[in-house]
Formats: C-alpha cells, structure tokens, sequence
C-alpha cells in the first residue's frame, strides 16, 4: 500500500504512562507507518527523549508531548511509571485523567479516524462526541484480561475482592491450566483497589473495553485464540489481534566478551538465565538459583540486578562460588543484549520469569525454557507455556514460593540431558510452533487489524 494512499486515515495512539505500553504502541504505530499511516503518538514529556530512538518513522509518526499535571501525594515531576514506586501508580493514574483537556484539544486539532487507547476510560466519551472510534489496546496476554477483566469476574463493588474469589476463574473462563494457584492469587488483590480517583483497577479497565467500539490484543489466534474469543463475548465487542508486536531485531552486534566467552563452549550447552527489567530477588533466592545452575554442571551465564540488600551481584553470592564455578559460570549484575544471546549457537537453555517479551523471545528461539514466573501474568504465561503449548518446564516452588536447588537443576536437566523423553517432546512442540510463528504469520496480522480498522470506521 503506498503511503498516499493512507494519508487521510490519521490515528491518534493514547497509551498508559508506563514503558511497556507505550513501547508496543510504538511498534504498532511504526508498523502501521510502515503501510502509510501517520499517527499522533500522546507522550509525557520526559517520556519522550526515551522513545526517539524507537520511531522508526517520524515524518508520520509525531511525538505529541502531554503535560502531566501534580497530583497531591505524587513525588515532584512523576511522569511516568518508572518515575515511581509501585504504591504511587494509583496517583499516576489520577495524574493522566486530568490530561483529559489536552487530550482533547488534541482530538480537535488532529482529527484522527480513530484513536487507539488502553487505560484512560474516559476516551470513548470523547470520541462519541466527535464521532470517532476508539480502540481498546491491551498489550498483557489475553489469558490474563480473560481470568481477571471480564464482566463475570463479578467484582464485588463494596469491598475489596477475596482470595477465595480469585482462585475461581470466571464462569466460562476456558481453561483449567491456564489459572493461578493457591497464594499465587495475591498477586491479583490490587484489581479492587483505587487506580485513580475515586475508580478501583478493574472498575476502569472494565470502563475502558465495555465502552469502545472495538478490542485489540496483542496476541495470536494460533496461541490464545479460545482466551479472545471469551474476551469478545464477554463484552460483546469485535477483536482485532496485532500480533505479540515484538521490536525489530537490533542491528548492534553482540557485545565481543560475550562472544568470546560464549565460543568457548560447545553447541546448544549454555544456559543462559535472564528475569527482565523489573524482578529482583531476596539474597538468599538469589543464591539458591546460582547454586542451582551450579549443580548442573552445565555452563552457565546468569543477568540479574543485584538482589535486595546487596550493591553488587558479586558481593551476594555463596562463599566459594566463584572459585567453584570458574571457567564455566558467569553472574553478571547488569543489562546484556538478550535477544543476541539467545540466538547465540552456544546457548541451549533459557532460564527466564516469562515476562510477556522474554515469553515471546523465547517461543521464537531456539533453546529449551526452564521458566520461574514471579508475578500474575508471568504466572499465567508460564502455564500457558508449559501445559497449554507444552514447549517449557516450570521450575516447582512450595507454599511459601520458594524453589529449591535441586529443583531447578533438576528441571534443567530434564530438558537439557541428551535423551531425555521430556526433552525430545518439548523440542519437538517448540519446533512446530517456531515454525508456525514465522514471520509471515506476523506481517499477515498487521495487514488483517488494517483491514479491520477500515471496516470499524466504514
Ligand atoms: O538483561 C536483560 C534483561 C532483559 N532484556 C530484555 O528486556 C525485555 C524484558 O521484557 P519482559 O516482558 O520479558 O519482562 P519485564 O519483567 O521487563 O516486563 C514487565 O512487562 C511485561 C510483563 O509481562 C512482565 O510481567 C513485567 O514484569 C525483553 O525484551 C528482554 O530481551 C534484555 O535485553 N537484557
């Protein structure tokens, strides 16, 4: 499609201020300009010196930067989720809804065909009066809005929502695997509490899908298509899918002494262990999980923030550990390039927490997934992983979420010992769906939203 062609179909994208919603709206927007669509692209101020880079198409994708006005109890100059602890989001929140104004003159200066939105419930009100359409984007796996934000999750409005509540999926939730265990629940409480003014979390997602003309998921039919499908007939809404909106692989080469070290050793034998950018552990989980890499005997290169308490990784680690695992182990405490480590032909196993991107770069290479999930959706992920596509093992953990040693080394081993039934069977599934997800498959779901984009607003 020639850029021309689309240059009157202007969107207006509105994501949550938090990097990983506005980072995959980027990649939708950049992947929609690919095909001639310009959007306005709504962006805290300071957000947007971090995101520059990633506009791969800025004569059609603009910046347009928001004021985010003080919020009583919010520190000095928040602007985005990073800016603060988790305990202040909820004032964040209160924070966007009183961009509402700008958003709106915005609308009025712009005249998007649509807009594209996630958490800021009050967009359909406006696009109603404009005549506009919105779409709701989330960008969580189905799976999770599917067991928590639907309407027969039954919220109770009055009090806060019970962990025996949460341990029963919503009526007609279709899956038994795909649930959160036990005290895994906890992780879940937060949906009845505030999330701005005077609106709990679920009040306002529940708000922010019932009113738009249209859902989007960043997500594939071919992995989570029966989780969708509740999703639309619980709102009685159509759904669009975009796909997982991975980012364009980098084009910096792997750092040398990652190249060097990793050469050293044979195919397919490193395990390479990674928990995003968020998770830090307590000391003493920090130091089972290397001594469980230790007890493998396998190479290993472990990426992890220092755990809590410690200033650097070194200084947490076992005593004797190093001198121990000399030539063969590697803890490093800062960021490295995941994806090129992955692709790396040494590496042969992906300790990872199945956050949604490292849950996607792992589907797509080629190493067995050993998965410690810490929080809801990573817990939901992992299921998903291990007994819904079968393509990973999940490390146990005991009633207190504690895993032991031998535990995870034990689940290394089990996929990563030649002739291992376990193995060979997983292997073989992460083959078929490497496969199926290739790349084609991807550009076909950008093409199919355009198409469905058109239809809406037609
Ligand atoms: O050292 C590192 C660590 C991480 N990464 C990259 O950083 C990204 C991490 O993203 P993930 O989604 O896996 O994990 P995060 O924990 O950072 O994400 C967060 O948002 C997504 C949710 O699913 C997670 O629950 C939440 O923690 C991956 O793309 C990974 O390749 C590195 O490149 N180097």
């Amino acid at each position: 499609m020639s850029h021309s062609k689309n240059s009157n179909f202007h969107l207006l994208m509105f994501p949550w201020f938090a990097f990983g919603h506005m980072t995959p709206f980027l990649h939708l927007s950049n992947r929609l300009a690919e095909r001639g669509y310009s959007s306005t692209f709504l962006l805290p101020i300071k957000a947007i010196q971090h995101l520059q880079h990633l506009n791969l198409y800025p004569h059609l994708i603009t910046f347009h930067p928001l004021a985010v006005p003080h919020v009583e109890g919010l520190p000095e100059g928040t602007q985005t989720a990073s800016d603060i602890p988790i305990q202040f989001t909820s004032l964040l929140a209160a924070a966007m809804d009183r961009t509402r104004d700008q958003v709106e003159r915005v609308i009025r200066d712009t005249k998007p065909k649509l807009i594209i939105y996630d958490a800021a419930h009050w967009v359909p009100e406006i696009t109603k009066a404009f005549g506009i359409k919105a779409i709701n984007y989330s960008v969580v796996s189905a799976a999770s809005i599917a067991i928590v934000l639907v309407p027969a999750r039954n919220v109770p409005k009055d009090k806060p929502i019970t962990e025996a509540e949460l341990l029963v999926p919503p009526t007609g939730y279709p899956s038994s695997t795909v649930v959160l265990r036990g005290h895994e629940v906890r992780s879940l409480l937060f949906i009845s509490q505030p999330f701005g003014e005077g609106i709990t979390f679920y009040e306002r997602i529940y708000k922010a899908m019932k009113e738009s003309d249209a859902l989007a998921i960043r997500t594939c039919n071919e992995t989570e298509g029966k989780f969708c499908e509740y999703i639309g007939s619980q709102y009685g809404k159509p759904v669009f899918l975009t796909g997982p909106m991975l980012p364009e692989p980098p084009k910096t080469p792997l750092e040398d002494r990652w190249v060097k070290w990793l050469s050293g050793f044979q195919p397919g034998s490193v395990v390479f262990c990674a928990f995003g950018s968020q998770i830090v552990l307590e000391k003493n989980q920090f130091q089972e999980l290397v001594l469980g890499l230790e007890l493998t005997g396998l190479p290993f290169l472990v990426a992890l923030k220092p755990p809590m308490g410690a200033a650097t990784v070194e200084e947490a680690l076992p005593k004797g550990f190093e001198a121990r695992v000399k030539g063969r182990g590697v803890v490093w405490g800062g960021w490295v390039q995941q994806l090129m480590i992955l692709e790396h032909p040494s590496v042969g196993c992906f300790v990872s927490h199945c956050g949604f991107g490292s849950m996607w770069e792992s589907l797509m290479s080629d190493c067995r997934a050993v998965l410690i999930p810490h929080l809801g959706d990573q817990i939901l992920n992992t299921r998903f992983m291990a007994e819904e596509l079968k393509v990973a093992v999940e490390v146990v953990r005991d009633e207190k979420a504690w895993f032991s040693k031998e535990d995870l080394s034990k689940s290394i081993k089990s996929v990563m010992d030649k002739g291992s039934e376990m193995g060979s069977m997983l292997k073989e599934n992460h083959r078929k769906w490497r496969e199926m997800l290739n790349k084609g498959l991807m550009t076909s779901y950008v093409d199919k939203f355009i198409q469905n984009m058109h239809e809406l607003v037609n």
